[in-house]
Order: structure tokens, then sequence, then C-alpha cells
């Protein structure tokens, strides 16, 4: 192999998946120009109108989202879940809905009495506030000189407001920074724009079109496998148009495919349970139990309301024009209704007063979500989603196949926990409470799924046929310190030397709230761990 060659295919460190927490990492361990950093990313570079314009975002091209389906679900009667997970640089950041929550300060304490040294809240707050340019300054709980971009919304739906005019009627809170002193309340949520614009992960950490001459982004470029020697992680087998390439990786590699993937790349790698290994004919390196257990996710209820067209979103002649116009608007100021993450307002209630925490988020969307959006609805209409932040019910993530394009075998094994039913019944019972007060009964909604709410049975039934994903999946490669652990509290994989992880896959357990912003911060703290580990 020539000199030059060889230099193209070796990189310092490897990064793999270019999502929130992996374009943190990479975007750190890049920054000084002390280390030749590669990452590698499946999807495209994703600068498209679509992506960049919040309000295109249930638009969105197909090759920008993995769409995975989970198994059939007993939970929800049967029904297989949907799963988008954005494909791309950004990964999900880049179809999310851009809410800016870091979930609850004990979530982080409770991670480090699990066994994860170093994650507690006040370890973690200083690099979300160095993560952080929030618009509205500096104070105790925020920063405003990091590459994320926290902004206000620019303009929320009269809807939202009277969501918020609804809330306060019945004496709940209102709260204008859930990631402040306290997260309780309802509000309109911040969110993941730079003057307008949707600020992925990657266009905060990897430049937004400046390169670094020691940062090289491949993408369209499927992870196989990741190569050992002697127990160490020494480079990577990655999939280009068909052909296999390997690039040597000759200090770190660190592992971000998200949730779903990461556990699955570590697999197909040799790092799993040996029986699924074995199953599949894959030669076990690691026999690891914990890689593809422990999923959780938040499970949702949603319920939508058509309205007479004005004020919310949706499909008619004259929301065509309207939606012209906004386009039109944003085009030329990034401005108006086009920036909006749909999912304006919502909050946090404790449906049950023995926590000490909120126990369900409330999510309020300006147009009719039918089936995850996938369904067009012809009209106009508002939703409302309902989800239990702390669940009891545990998933898995397996393979289905040894080949890496496959998708993987997901099974979150939602309301397999009664107690996820008997939270989902409070947060949707405390749910119409406010969208049943004035102001938001004066949009005359018509509700699509009426529900008897004081039949205890039938609210079973209509939540366990309707509910699904809110698309916070964690913890199929959990960090701790006990033997089932897949990362120790450093990110390191277990069992080999020079493996991180840096995605949402390593939560002990699931936040109450959001999981961009946790993951982009362990993304960051990673880069530290790697670069303390590396010198
Ligand atoms: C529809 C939707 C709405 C959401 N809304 C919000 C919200 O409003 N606020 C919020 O805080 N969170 C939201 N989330 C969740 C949040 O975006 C994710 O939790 C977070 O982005 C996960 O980050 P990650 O680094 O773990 O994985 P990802 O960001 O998903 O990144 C994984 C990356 O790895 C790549 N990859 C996977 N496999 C391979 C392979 N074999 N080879 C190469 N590359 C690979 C993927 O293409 C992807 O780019 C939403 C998620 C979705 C899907």
């Amino acid at each position: 192999m020539g000199q030059q060659a060889r230099a193209a295919d070796e990189a310092d460190i490897v990064v793999i998946g270019c999502g929130s927490g992996g374009s943190a990492a990479a975007g750190r361990l890049s920054e000084d120009g002390r280390y030749r950093v590669a990452i590698l990313e499946a999807g495209g570079r994703n600068t498209s109108f679509k992506t960049v314009m919040p309000g295109m975002m249930p638009f969105q091209a197909e090759g920008t989202n993995w769409r995975f389906e989970t198994v059939p679900q007993p939970g929800l009667n049967g029904r297989r879940g949907y799963q988008p997970r954005g494909r791309g640089m950004g990964g999900s950041s880049a179809i999310n809905a851009m809410l800016y929550l870091r979930g609850h300060a004990r979530d982080y304490d409770e991670w480090r009495d699990l066994g994860c040294a170093g994650w507690g809240w006040d370890a973690v707050l200083p690099v979300f506030k160095r993560c952080e340019h929030n618009v509205r300054g500096a104070d105790a709980f925020h920063g405003d000189d990091g590459p994320l971009w926290v902004s206000d919304q620019d303009w929320a739906n009269p809807g939202s407001h009277a969501f918020l005019e609804a809330a306060a009627a019945l004496q709940m809170p209102l709260n204008p920074d859930f990631n402040g002193a306290t997260q309780d309340g309802i509000g309109i949520y911040q969110v993941t724009q730079r003057r307008g614009e949707r600020w992925t992960a990657a266009r905060a950490y990897l430049g937004d079109g400046h390169p670094r001459s020691n940062l090289r982004i491949v993408t369209d470029a499927t992870v196989e496998r990741v190569i050992f020697e002697d127990g160490r992680a020494c480079g990577v087998a990655y999939q280009v148009g068909g052909e296999t390439r390997i690039i040597r990786a000759t200090r770190a590699v660190v592992m971000s495919g998200g949730a779903f993937q990461t556990p699955q790349m570590l697999m197909l790698s040799g790092i799993g349970p040996g029986a699924v290994l074995q199953e599949q004919g894959l030669a076990v390196r690691v026999d690891a139990p914990g890689v593809g257990a422990d999923l959780q996710d938040h499970v949702d209820y949603v319920a939508a309301f058509e309205t007479k067209g004005v004020p919310f979103l949706g499909s008619s002649l004259g929301g065509t024009f309207r939606s012209l116009g906004a386009i039109a608007r944003w085009m030329t100021t990034r401005t108006g209704p086009m920036t909006t993450p749909y999912a304006e307002a919502g909050g946090f209630v404790t449906t049950d007063p023995a926590l000490e925490r909120p126990d369900v988020q409330l999510h309020f969307v300006v147009a009719i979500v039918e089936d995850h959006g996938r369904t067009k609805v012809k009209g106009h209409g508002y939703s409302c989603h309902a989800c239990v932040l702390r669940p009891y019910s545990r998933g898995t993530v397996g393979l289905n196949s040894p080949d890496p394009r496959d998708a993987p075998r997901i099974d979150p094994a939602f309301l397999s926990d009664q107690r996820d039913v008997e939270t989902m019944k409070r947060g949707v019972r405390e749910m119409y409470r406010i969208l049943d007060a004035p102001p938001i009964t004066g949009f005359k909604g018509r509700d699509r799924y009426p529900i008897d709410l004081r039949d205890d049975d039938a609210l079973e039934q209509v939540i366990r046929d309707r509910s699904d994903t809110v698309y916070h999946p964690v913890g199929t490669a959990r960090m701790g310190s006990d033997d089932g652990a897949v990362c120790d509290p450093r990110l390191r994989v277990r069992g080999v030397e020079g493996l991180y992880i840096a995605d949402a896959s390593v939560m002990p357990r699931l936040v109450g709230g959001n999981t961009n912003a946790p993951s982009i911060m362990i993304g960051e703290r990673c880069a530290d761990f790697v670069r303390q580990d590396l010198g």
C-alpha cells in the first residue's frame, strides 16, 4: 500500500455514527488538532432545506430516517410499533422535534447511585452548560457560548398559548424554563434552532461548512464491525457502494450508532450475549449479556382533535396558501410559522402525590398527529401526547441476521409492566383535564378518539390500542460498575481495549425528558474521557 493510500485509510480515532452523541464526540476530539479523527456515517450530508427548515419536519426525505419497526407488542394488543431514527449527518437530531430538555436533576443523581461515579447532577450540569448557546444568556443553569444553539420559539401558535392558559386556569404552574430550577409545570418549549434554522448536533459540532484538516467525514458508509488485534479495537470495516473497506484506528474507536444500532454493531463485532451471537453464526469475542438488554423508551398516548381551519396546521386549500406564504417568509427572513417544532407547548406533571419528580410529560402539537404523522389527515386540528417518563417495562435489541444492512430486532416490550399502564391512565386523565378546559375548548375540537375516562377498563384498552413510542430509546449498552454493565462510567466497553460508546445506549436509566441534549452531553463527556486516556 502506498504512503498516500495508507494515510487516507488511517486515523487516530474513528467515530462510528454522526448523530447527536457522535457529532459531539468527534467535534470535541478534533477541535484542537491533536488527533486525526474520522467519522463514518451510513446516511448522507442532510443539507436539504427540508432538514434545515423546521416546519418541513413531516416532509423529510425517506433516506433521512431508518424507519424501523418493532416486533409485535403484546402490551399494545399485538401491534408492531414504529421506531423512526435519524440517518445522515446529525442522526436523530436531524429529524427530531428540536425540543431542548435535559431531564430531571435527580435522574442523574440516580445514575450516580446506580454505580456511575461522576455522573451525578453536579457533574453533568457544567457539561450541559458548556454545550449550550442559549439565546436568553448564561445563568446558574445555562450557558451562552457553547456550540448547541437553544432558542425561544419565534412564532408559537395561538393554540399553544391557549394550552398554557387552560393549564393556568386549572391552577397548574406555568414554567418558562424546564431546564431551570424546577421541571414541573406547563410552558412553551425552547428549541435547538439557530436564527430560525434547525440546529443539528452535526451543524453545532462539526463546523457547519468550515472543514477541519484533521477531521474526515465519510458519508454513505455503513459500518459492518469493529476490528480487533490482541483484544484492542484497531479499525473498522465499512461498506461504501457495496464494497467493504477498512479504516485503521491507531488510538481508539468510538461507537455512536444510537440505542438500536450500537448494540447491533457490538454484536456484529462479537460483543454480546453468547447465545444470540452463536444463533447467528457469529464468533463470540466477549460474552456480554448486557448488550441489547435494558431497552427503555417513553411509551406515549396521543389524543387528536379536528377543528374548522384556523389557527392550526393541516391540509386544506386555505392551509396550502397559508403554508406557501409561511415558506416564502421563512425563505426570506427565517421567521414565522415554518419555524414550528409542531410540539410547541407541553410540560411535566406529577400524577402520583407520593412521587418527588414529575412522572408524565405532555407535548401539545399544533396539527393532527395520526400514526406518527405517516397517515396524512385532511383538515386542521391539534393533538396532545402524554408519555410515561420512568417506565418499568424493559425490552431488548437483538439481531435479525448477521447482515449489517438488516434492521436490528427491536422489542421495547411496551406496557409489559402494569405499573406503566397505571401511570399512563393517570397521565391521559390529567391531559384531558387541560384539553377539556377553556380556552382550548373554544376551538371546538372534535375528539377523533373519544374515551370514557371514568371507565378504567375501557381506558386501558384504548391505551393499549393506540400507544407507541415518543422516540426516546436508551439503555441497550448501559454504563455501570457491575458485571452486567456493557461499559464502565468512563464509557469504555468492558472486555476489550480502545473501544468507547458515545450515545443514548449508555444511559443506565431513561431520563425524565427528551433525550437529544443528554445524548450530546454524553458525547462531550466521551471526548473528555478519550482525551484523558490518550494524553
Ligand atoms: C422523530 C423524533 C423526534 C424526536 N424529538 C426529540 C426532541 O424534540 N427533543 C429531544 O431532546 N429528543 C428528541 N428525539 C430523540 C433524540 O433525537 C435522540 O434521543 C438522540 O438524537 C439520540 O442520539 P444518539 O447519538 O444516541 O443517536 P442518533 O442521533 O440516532 O445517531 C446515530 C447515528 O448513527 C448512524 N449509524 C447507525 N448505524 C450505523 C452504521 N452501521 N454505520 C454507520 N452509521 C450508522 C445513524 O445513521 C445515525 O446518524 C427525537 C427522536 C426522533 C426519532
